[in-house]
Order: C-alpha cells, then structure tokens, then sequence
C-alpha cells in the first residue's frame, strides 16, 4: 500500500464550528443500530476501512507536517479503526508507531484485519510513546462507544502520555474517559483518566456526550464522517435521541431580516415583567431588565424587592415591591414574567400570586431555590399547566440539583437526564444552563378533536393521540466568558423577551411550543453573543446585556 494515494471521492465530513444548524444527535445504541444496518449491507470489513480512512483524513488535514505518529490502539473496533488509519497515514508515507493493548489474534474480527493491514503497510509496533515532535500527531483510538468502566493500567499509561506529548491530538470516535452519552468522565474515572483532544472525529452518528458537561473541553474541536452511509437508516432525525443546536445563530432564531412593520408601536412587542433585585442584590433585576429590553421587548417593568433599588436604565419602569399586595402595580396577567433574580427568600412570598397570575412566567436563581424548598410551591407548579400557563425553569446545575433532591454531580453526571427529570416533574420547559446547555420539554399534549355528536366524541377519545415528548436540545453556543456573576439573570430577562415577543406574534400557538421555542432562542442568542465576543477582555454581564441582538422570531 505505500505510496498509494488515497481512494476519491472523500465520505462526507463536518467540521463543526462551521456548522451553524440543527443536528440529530444519537445515543450508543442507536449507533450501534446504525453501524449494524450498515455493516449487513457493505462487504467484510469495508465500514471500517472506510473508518480509517475517515481518521487519516482529519489527520493529515490538522497536522498536515507530522512526520511520526503514534497511535495508541484499544482493544476493541475503536482500536481497529486506529490500526486501519495507522496503515492509511504509512501508506502517505509517515512514521506510523501503533501502541495496541491488546493481542492481536484476541482483537474484533474488523479490528484483527486492520491490525493485517497495519502490518502490511509497514506499521510499527511499539510499548510505549514514542518521542514526538510539536508538528507530530498522536491519536487516540484507545476507547470508543464500547467503554464501559475506568481505563485500566496499561491504558492509564497511554492517556497519561497523551496529555504530556507536544504535539495535537487526534481522538476516534470520542476521547477515551469521556462518555458517549453524557459527556461526563467514565464511572469511576476523573479528568485524569481523560484523554483531552484537540480534534475529535466522530464517527456514524455524532453523540451528545462530545457537546455538553466536560465533552467540549475532552474533544476539542469536533469533526463528523458519515462513512459514506446513505441508506435507511440513516444517522437521521427520525432516529434522533437529541438536538445539537449549532453555533450560528442565523440557524434558530431567524435574524431580522426584514425591518418590524412602520405601523409598529411599543405594544406590538410585547411587555416584560421583571421581579426580583431583593436588598444587596437589586442588579440582578436590572441586568434581566436591561436583556429585556435590548432584546426587543416592548415595555420592561421591573418590580424590586428591595426598597432603594435606584434605575439602571432610563427606559425600564420601575415598580417597588414591598410586599404582595403591590404586585398589582405590574400587568402580571398580561406579561410575560421573569422572576428570582436576585429574589432572595422574600421571593418565596411573591411565588403564589405569580404561580397564580402570570400566563408565562420564567423561574430563575432564587425562585427555583424558593419551590425546591417548599412542596405547596412545587404543587402550584405543577398546577400551572394544566391551566394552561406555562412556565420555563432556568436553573444551574445546583438549583436543578435541589429541585430534583439530588447532589450538583449527579445532576453535571447525566445533564440530559436530569433536565427531562425536572420537565416531566414540574411540567414545565427547563433550560439545565452551562456547557452545552440542555432545553427539555415535557410531553406537549395536541389538541384533541372538537367532539360535536356522540358518535364523533367516541372516535375522538378513542383515537386522541399519545403525547409527544419534543427530544431535548444541547447548544453549541456559550463559552466560559459566560462564567461571571449575572449572566444567568441575563438569560433570565432576554428569554422573557423572547417569550414575550413569540407570543405577541404569534397568540394562537400552543403556550408549551412557544415556551419551547423561546428557550431555545433565548440561549441561542445569549450564548451566540459570548461565542462573538473578544477574548482578551472581560464579557461583563452588563455589557452581554447591553449586546444581545434584536430577538426576531
Ligand atoms: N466495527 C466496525 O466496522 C466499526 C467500528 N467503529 C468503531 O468501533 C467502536 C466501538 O467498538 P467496540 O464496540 O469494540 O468498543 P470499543 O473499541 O470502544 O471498546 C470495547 C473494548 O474495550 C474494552 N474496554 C472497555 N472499557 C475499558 C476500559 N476502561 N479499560 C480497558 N478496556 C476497556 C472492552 O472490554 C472491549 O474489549 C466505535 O467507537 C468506533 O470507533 C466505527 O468506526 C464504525 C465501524
Ligand atoms: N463555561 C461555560 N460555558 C458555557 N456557558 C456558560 C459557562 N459558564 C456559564 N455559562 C452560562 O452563563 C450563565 C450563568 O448563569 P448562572 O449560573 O445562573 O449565573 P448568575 O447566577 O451569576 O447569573 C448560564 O446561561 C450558563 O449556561
Ligand atoms: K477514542
């Protein structure tokens, strides 16, 4: 094989950061299912032949000077597929040196094939890393979908290489130590069992576990390859487990492509409420004020809870708060209503009467803290609903954590799960925030048919459709510039925004499918704007306020 160039046309590939629209994310066994389906249909070996040259690919596209490389090969298919790229990268003529954990008569029918062709191509075999250069390469194709527990020693030893070598890395499928699914470390296991990539190209199917928790610092930069598979079933959305919501926000929501109509006025836009800013923390409500407004929200009304809470902006109204009865001075029951924000525990004495009016009501920071600690909160929650007012939940990790009962890593140990947990619990859309925020509906409930006879009400129970859980979302959107004090309450103003605007537009939709559509917005714009933010200098929460672009959906 030396020398042979390698085989045209190129399988199709992605190179994430790219890449700005929706895209099906699948879980392991959905993969599985796919690389079955099309390990039937194709001859002996060819889909891993084809993996193998999917990696080479990206190699020689990230690290197009690397003379050696060290592959370190698991004992599994991830493992063949780094044998089969090792003979594709010394068929270009590199020093390819293979590290494998494994004998090579005991490897997977696939894998012991490409270990075949590694030998013919002229692969070494080597114990350990080799000396690497800064322009070499090193890949990872020690685990992939197939791990199942902490690595072992021998593996340990290889990981532990991988973050000392000068030079790239390139990770199979996934980044050994991180989980396909959660994007949390592997049980048992802890950052120092993590391989932490520069590039990781993902095979068949792209997996959650590479975009949220710890997936996006382990990956690095995400590159897709479908294996040139078209047919049924495809990696599709029918097969989807979840959303990837790409970083260009032009993709969701729509950019104003076309000025608001002259006859607008400040009404056609929608008003926001804003309670919270109790004594010591009154910025929190100006800076949801402050998103609202710049969001596009018609009027901005913030009720404060403390006493002398002063005005940020000239253009919110404010409202004082000192007690429940003075809520009347807001439109509650005609807004859209975000509170907590800095609500302290005097929120949990407002919590009733706006559990009871607001229609649409986004619960962030102390509100959530509020119903997590008091059950006739969380059973007005619940309520909402099924009244037809519906309610988005913003917590961090650690307010989802007190809501469900359980600790901050449990929750960061499976975000998917925990933020469906919470949906389904409170019946309530929930936005679970930090990286790769995750966007869970509850079950959405369509309309059953008008019954006008007897006879039609009988068809109609009889056939009333099941209700339809929406599949989360996790955003690629948001950066770490969004880890500094206020940003939360942030999100909070500019998803009543959102909400606010999507609703005036739009009054007829179905209340949980435009909560679900103004989370996603939300987090969208909020983290799209820190993604175009300048590294060198501090993203402030009043600044990311003051940046958020016109909502427009
Ligand atoms: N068969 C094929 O033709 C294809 C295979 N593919 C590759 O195959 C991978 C899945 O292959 P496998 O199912 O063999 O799984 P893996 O190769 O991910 O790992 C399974 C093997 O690793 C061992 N193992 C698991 N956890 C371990 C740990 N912590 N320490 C040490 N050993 C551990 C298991 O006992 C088993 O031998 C995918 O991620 C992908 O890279 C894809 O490229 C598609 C094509
Ligand atoms: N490392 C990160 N990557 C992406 N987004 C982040 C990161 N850190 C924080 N964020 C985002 O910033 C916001 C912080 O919210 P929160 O924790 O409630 O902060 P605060 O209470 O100070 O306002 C959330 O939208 C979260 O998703
Ligand atoms: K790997």
């Amino acid at each position: 094989m030396t020398g042979t160039p390698l085989p045209s046309p190129p399988p199709a590939r992605l190179h994430l950061s790219a890449h700005g629209h929706t895209l099906p994310l699948h879980d392991i066994a959905t993969t599985r299912g796919v690389e079955q389906h099309h390990m039937a249909l194709l001859p002996a070996h060819a889909l891993m032949q084809r993996a193998g040259l999917a990696v080479a690919r990206v190699a020689l596209a990230v690290a197009p000077h690397a003379q050696t490389i060290w592959i370190a090969c698991g004992p599994g298919n991830n493992g063949g597929d780094g044998l089969q790229a090792g003979a594709w990268l010394q068929a270009q003529g590199k020093q390819v040196l293979a590290t494998l954990l494994q004998q090579p008569e005991a490897l997977p029918a696939d894998a012991r094939a490409a270990y075949a062709d590694a030998v013919a191509a002229g692969v070494s075999f080597v114990d350990r890393a080799p000396p690497l250069l800064a322009h070499d390469l090193c890949i990872d194709a020690l685990l992939g979908i197939g791990a199942s527990r902490a690595p072992s020693a021998a593996m340990q030893a290889c990981i532990t290489a991988m973050q000392q070598v000068p030079c790239q890395t390139l990770a199979v499928d996934i980044p050994t130590g991180l989980h396909a699914e959660t994007g949390h470390w592997l049980e048992g296991a802890s950052a120092a069992q993590c391989v932490h990539a520069n590039h990781t190209v993902t095979l068949l199917t792209l997996k959650p576990g590479l975009f949220t928790a710890h997936g996006r610092d382990a990956s690095g930069q995400v590159w897709f390859d479908g294996l040139g598979t078209t047919a049924s079933p495809a990696p599709d959305a029918a097969s989807a487990t979840a959303w990837l919501q790409g970083a260009d926000f032009k993709a969701v929501p729509r950019l104003p492509e076309s000025p608001p109509a002259y006859a607008s006025h400040k009404g056609s836009f929608g008003d926001v409420c804003i309670v919270g800013g109790a004594p010591g923390m009154t910025g929190a409500a100006w800076l949801a004020g402050s998103a609202a407004l710049h969001v596009g929200a018609g009027r901005v009304y913030v009720g404060h809870l403390a006493a002398d809470a002063g005005n940020a902006w000239a253009e919110l109204m404010p409202r004082a708060l000192p007690d429940v009865a003075a809520l009347e001075h807001l439109p509650l029951t005609s807004a859209t209503t975000a509170c907590g924000c800095g609500g302290g525990t005097v929120i949990a004495d407002f919590l009733p009467a706006l559990l009871d009016q607001c229609p649409r009501l986004v619960i962030d920071a102390d509100g959530l803290n509020a119903v997590a600690a008091d059950a006739g909160l969380q059973a007005l929650l619940r309520k909402r609903a099924s009244r037809q007012q519906w309610t988005i939940l913003t917590p961090h990790p650690l307010e989802a954590a007190r809501l469900l009962g359980l600790g901050a890593q449990e929750v960061q140990t499976d975000r998917m799960t925990a933020a469906a947990a919470l949906a389904t619990q409170f019946q309530c859309m929930v936005v679970l925030k930090g990286s790769g925020s995750v966007c869970a509906a509850p079950a959405l409930h369509t309309e059953p048919a008008p019954a006008s006879s007897g006879c039609f009400m009988a068809l109609a129970e009889q056939y009333e459709p099941e209700p339809v859980t929406p599949l989360p979302t996790v955003h690629y959107s948001g950066n770490a510039r969004l880890a500094t004090a206020g940003t939360g309450d942030v999100l909070a103003g500019c998803m009543a925004a959102c909400w606010a605007q999507a609703h005036q537009a739009n009054p007829g939709a179905s209340g949980m499918e435009t909560a679900l559509h103004a989370a996603n917005a939300a987090v969208q714009l909020h983290g799209h704007t820190a993604n175009i933010w300048n590294y060198g200098t501090t993203l402030t929460a009043s600044v990311l306020a003051a940046l958020l672009p016109r909502y427009s959906g």
